[in-house]
């Protein structure tokens, strides 16, 4: 039985394969490499306020570490928007389309307070690296100039041409690194099979009664709204207030939009998708509820919303995440503002999603204002011809042997990624990690951390992935199990 569906095996590629084992001094200088990288605080904390002089010391970082990559003829290192970077590697067959890997320098804020170890220190501790960064994302940047490296000190030249972009702002919006990245590549006329970032990962008890992690490959994600909602009413004297303030308005409006949940998209994408391969992996009685979602769909529906992090999955959110008014105690303010970031679920639109909050609003005195906004992005193929996903898979089933399970899924947030839709439709988010709900909460949250063996896998995951790259033939079509 091939567990490599869809994908040629590997008797088709020209070169050995180089096998993903290395020396005990290499697996110091990686994770010591990785230290050094989360101990440069390259932080965003807005779109304006960038730690640039750790950017730019983050671009020596790389230089110094991996010197190999920036010393092969057949690489091309290009600097974009100051600090991001984009790598072009030449495969010696042209004939094969491209793909591209992503991975972002940026990281959120991290105050010490309530880390075990201060969030820029890159200390080990039990076998894991803390810092911010360690899961978003510099794990990823580094493990896949670290791949890269090791294959090209063994004389790895690709068949596959491929590209590496490393995005310097993601975490304030990407506009200055991934959407540059991606003109740049488009006035060069470069069409892509897929791009691979982060946005998943290989999941490990989020969902109840399932015992066994598997992997979240997304194959979409979110939209987003950031609206502004104001109210304006005549100022005046605390001493004799009107019935109504702009704040008592503004205040019930969001109440309302926090009380009332969009509604409830699941039946079809994604998600379904990913609970039917998953039904068997259950126990009964919830592995024949999970066979028969043509039946108990309403009943899962409901399971999934009572959960935080499946609750996402079935619908478009709205969290209130800002609130200003008044200007004095004894004032009666004249304005009243708050910021609600939506996230939208895959099957709605950005139109819609503001008719339902204008619906549950309902009060005109009411303003609208939209921030920015952008639709969920497209659903990526996930079947056996789709070249990103099947490879992705192949590698997973290699590198993770006790993962049953590879699916299709939404990521939540948003990424870099969504700034390539112009030169790819295969857009996957993953990230060879697993990740249980308390690592998920240390991702801009507190005591981020990885464990040196699980790091020391990311690379060797990048290291087979590239080379499974390679494969000779594009995906044959699904070829009957004997
Ligand atoms: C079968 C259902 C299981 C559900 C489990 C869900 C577990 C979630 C796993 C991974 C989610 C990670 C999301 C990471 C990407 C977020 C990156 C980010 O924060 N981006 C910003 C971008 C913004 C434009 C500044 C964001 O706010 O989204
Ligand atoms: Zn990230
Ligand atoms: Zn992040």
């Amino acid at each position: 039985v091939s567990r490599s569906k869809g994908l040629r095996g590997t008797e088709s590629q020209r070169e050995p394969r180089i096998p993903s084992q290395f020396s005990q001094e290499q697996r110091i200088a990686m994770k010591e490499a990785l230290k050094g990288a989360i101990q440069i605080p390259t932080v965003s904390f807005s779109p304006k306020e960038l730690n640039t002089t750790a950017l730019a010391e983050f671009g020596e970082y790389i230089r110094k570490v991996f010197p190999t990559v920036f010393h092969t003829s057949f690489i091309r290192h290009e600097v974009v928007g100051n600090y991001s970077h984009l790598f072009t590697i030449k495969g010696s067959d042209p004939s094969m389309q491209p793909y591209m890997l992503l991975a972002h320098i940026d990281v959120v804020p991290a105050p010490d307070k309530g880390w075990d170890v201060p969030p820029f220190s890159g200390l080990e501790r039990d076998g894991f690296i803390y810092g911010r960064g360690t899961l978003d994302n510099k794990n990823s940047l580094m493990a896949i100039l670290q791949a890269l490296e090791l294959l090209l000190i063994r004389n790895y030249i690709p068949r596959r041409s491929f590209f590496i972009a490393l995005g310097h702002d993601e975490e304030v919006s990407g506009i200055n690194g991934a959407q540059k990245i991606s003109a740049l590549l488009q006035a060069r006329g470069v069409q892509l099979a897929f791009v691979v970032d982060e946005g998943s990962f290989i999941l490990d008890g989020f969902l109840p009664n399932l015992k066994k992690p598997f992997a979240m490959v997304s194959v979409s994600e979110k939209g987003a709204i950031n609206l502004r909602l104001q109210v304006n009413m005549t100022p005046g004297h605390s001493s004799a207030p009107p019935k109504e303030t702009s704040i008592g308005i503004l205040a019930a409006a969001v109440s309302r939009l926090e009380q009332t949940p969009m509604p409830n998209m699941f039946g079809s994408g994604p998600l379904r998708m990913a609970l039917e391969q998953l039904a068997n992996e259950f126990p009964f009685p919830t592995n024949i509820v999970l066979n028969n979602l043509w039946l108990f769909r309403p009943l899962v529906s409901r399971l999934m919303e009572r959960n935080y992090v499946t609750n996402p999955m079935v619908r478009t959110t709205a969290a209130l995440t800002m609130f200003n008014a008044g200007i004095k105690e004894n004032v009666i303010p004249p304005v009243a503002e708050a910021i609600i970031n939506f996230r939208i679920h895959p099957a709605q639109t950005v139109q819609e999603v503001l008719k339902l909050a204008k619906d549950i609003v309902a009060d005109d005195r009411v303003q609208f204002h939209v921030l920015d906004a952008f639709d969920p992005l497209p659903i990526s193929p996930s079947d056996d011809q789709a070249l990103g996903y099947q490879l992705l898979r192949q590698t997973i089933q290699s590198v993770f042997p006790e993962v049953n399970i590879v699916a299709p899924g939404t990521c939540i947030g948003n990424t870099d990624s969504r700034h390539y839709l112009n030169l790819t439709t295969g857009i996957y988010r993953f990230n060879p990690v697993y990740l249980q709900p308390q690592s998920f909460s240390s991702i801009h949250g507190i005591n981020e951390k990885i464990s040196v063996e699980a790091y020391e896998t990311q690379v060797k995951f990048i290291f087979e992935f590239i080379q499974n790259g390679d494969t000779d033939v594009e995906p044959v079509p699904h070829l009957h199990e004997l």
